[in-house]
């Protein structure tokens, strides 16, 4: 995957933990501070253990058994201290460490979810752009704690090896130089190693899958029946013989690779121990080095050489989990719009760029005008195009919805019938022209206001896998606990039988016990959930489109209902619906094609009629002669 520089590795981890900072700033310090003081703490305690040793190995010479006491007991307390502030730092440590990824992975899903809910719905739509929201959703749920895992270990690991440098630079400059040149190259190698080695398991896994299919389709008695009346046994068995025989080959030179790895790194790591001590004894022979000097060194250079092994496996993993890491940054660095290139603006877009940065609740914070009381809307020359498209989708839209009227919206697959339908709500904005209601422009209008005007029953409705009265009652909140309500809803939307008369009986598939219901049913609790809602304007997309036909004849019933007193559209493929609307709109490549009531679009011959005339054929009677559309 290419990543741009802006988004490299560490300027990611860097930009994910300032978020976790700003958020959590003593909680966040305290992780950030403990690994560095235990790295630091290796200076001091390898300090004490020199002084200690150069003051043994020099010999009692003319002191008293107390006098060397009274000058050992500084550096044996030093060393003890030392111990135990590391013991207290590895609690802390732990301490802090699993109540901050915790924490921090809850705080970035929830960024992540606040961004989210910002951003304009025609985005929000676009396959890439949810790829990434989705994606930014998945690192911050389930990843971040391993990354934030990784991120830390690496992060205590190098102040280990600072600390130990240190240690090694002090005893003398040159086997600092040492020390940091031998980790240097074994870490790269090992890492290489490591890298090599993830690949290959990740490739074997696929693999290990597609022997295992194989080797269980070889012993499946309906596979072995037709494999052997086909003679096709051995040709299966073969590939799987070979799938598996690769798998084998490629681990065992990953293996030998990494044995090969192993000794330079030994060969390496002991060239530079080898060097370090030549380098010391000579030093000691001209009478600057102490043999606690060396012990220490030697132990400093052991323990570096450790943590080059150690260090390879967190940064291996980061770099795996990089494309994830750079997703969530990404996301949440970035505006939404950033991604749409030139000419690709959406109306909020724009907006945002009329009112500065802030634009969009600028705006909003602007648009507080009540809507009117009637709802007459009006279409004046609107477009809309969708971002990233070349074309609009809608093109010069003059409509006009007269209070308490019901008109249907018909057209052809693709026509921009559901398009349409997001701008009557509001969902999207146009890209030019503009949508009024009583006169006032949409953008005008009191977000909160207007969506208490209008309700919607969608065609892709949604399931709320949990109780009958929260898949009505969450058209309504306030109304949720009011039996009769629910109950007169679920009536107007052909739905009063679903779950038995039980209100909170469970549905879906998602908790144990609950009943999951047909597509229909489900539709017409979504239908029921839009009648709770006393709404000016009502929307149904496609209110029959999992209906059965006696259900459907139901909700017609019922249609009148629950359209009495509101502004109704509602969008079908179902022509039988559209000739009892008061007037019938046709839609034809994003264009309105004709206007009318049923029987005057009949008389004209127009495309209305054609197709209403293609679908009565399928219910005339062959013999009948009514004859093809
Ligand atoms: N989110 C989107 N992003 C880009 N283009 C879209 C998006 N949604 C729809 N379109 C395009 O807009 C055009 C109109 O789609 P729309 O869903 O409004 O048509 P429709 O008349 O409702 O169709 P159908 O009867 O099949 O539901 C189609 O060409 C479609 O490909």
């Amino acid at each position: 995957m290419k990543r741009s520089s802006r988004y490299s590795l560490g300027r990611c981890m860097m930009l994910l933990v300032y978020r976790i900072w700003r958020a959590m700033p003593v909680l966040a310090s305290v992780w950030l501070a403990v690994p560095l003081l235990l790295g630091l703490l290796l200076v001091p305690g390898f300090a004490a253990q020199r002084e200690l040793i150069d003051l043994f190995t020099g010999g009692i010479g003319g002191k008293s058994w107390t006098e060397m006491l009274a000058l050992a007991w500084q550096p044996v307390v030093v060393i003890a201290a030392v111990a135990m502030l590391r013991s207290s730092l590895s609690a802390l440590d732990q301490m802090t460490d699993s109540g901050l990824k915790d924490r921090a992975s809850m705080l970035l899903q929830a960024e992540v979810h606040a961004k989210a809910v910002g951003v304009p719905l025609e985005r929000m739509e676009q396959a890439g752009y949810y790829d990434r929201l989705d994606r930014a959703n998945q690192a911050a749920r389930s990843e971040l704690f391993d990354i934030l895992q990784n991120g830390i270990a690496l992060l205590r690991l190098l102040f280990e090896f600072a600390g130990l440098l240190v240690v090694c630079w002090l005893a003398d400059p040159v086997v600092g130089v040492i020390l940091a040149f031998v980790f240097t190259v074994s870490f790269a190698i090992r890492l290489e190693a490591d890298m090599v080695k993830r690949r290959l398991n990740r490739e074997l896994t696929f693999s290990g899958r597609y022997s295992d299919y194989l080797r269980s389709a070889a012993v499946q008695p309906a596979t072995v029946k037709e494999l052997r009346l086909f003679g096709s046994m051995s040709y299966l068995i073969g590939k799987w013989h070979a799938v598996t025989e690769q798998a084998v080959t490629l681990r065992g030179d990953a293996n030998r690779r990494e044995i090969r790895h192993g000794i330079v790194v030994s060969a390496v790591q002991i060239a530079g121990l080898f060097a370090s001590i030549v380098w010391l004894v000579l030093q000691m022979k001209a009478g600057t080095f102490t043999a606690g000097t060396l012990v220490v060194v030697f132990q400093a250079m052991r323990q570096a050489y450790g943590i080059s092994g150690r260090m390879a496996w967190p940064v291996g993993k980061l770099y795996l989990q990089s494309a994830k890491i750079t997703d969530l940054v990404r996301y949440l660095h970035e505006p939404p719009e950033t991604e749409a290139g030139a000419g690709e603006r959406t109306g909020a877009a724009e907006r945002r760029e009329r009112y500065g940065p802030d634009g969009a609740s600028a705006a909003e914070s602007r648009s507080s005008q009540v809507p009117g009381e009637e709802g007459c809307i009006v279409f004046d020359q609107v477009e809309f195009r969708y971002p990233g498209a070349s074309q609009p989708v809608l093109r010069n839209i003059r409509l006009e919805l007269k209070p308490g009227e019901t008109v249907a919206l018909v057209g052809g697959n693709g026509a921009g019938k559901s398009t349409l339908v997001r701008l009557l709500l509001g969902l999207y904005e146009p890209t030019s022209g503009q949508v009024t209601w009583d006169g006032t422009d949409y953008r005008e209008l009191d977000r909160e206001l207007f969506r208490e005007s209008v309700s919607a029953a969608f065609q892709d409705y949604v399931r709320y896998e949990t109780t009958v009265r929260d898949n009505v009652g969450f058209g309504r909140p306030d109304l949720l606990n009011d039996d009769d309500s629910v109950r007169l809803a679920m009536r107007a939307g052909g739905a009063e039988r679903i779950g038995g008369g039980d209100l909170d009986s469970r549905v879906g598939l998602v908790t144990e016990g609950a009943r999951e219901l047909s597509g229909g049913q489900w539709q017409r609790l979504a239908i029921s959930r839009a009648a709770i809602r006393p709404a000016r304007l009502l929307v149904l997309d496609e209110p029959t489109a999992a209906l059965d036909p006696q259900h459907e004849q139901e909700l017609y019933r019922s249609f009148r209902e629950l359209s009495r007193g509101r502004t109704v559209l509602f969008v079908s493929h179902r022509l039988g619906w559209a000739r009892y609307a008061d007037r019938i709109v046709v839609l034809r490549d994003g264009a309105i094609a004709e206007e009318g009531t049923h029987e005057a679009l009949m008389a004209a011959d127009s495309c209305y009629a054609a197709m209403f005339r293609a679908q009565a054929w399928w219910y005339c009677d062959e013999r009948g002669g009514k004859g093809q559309p």
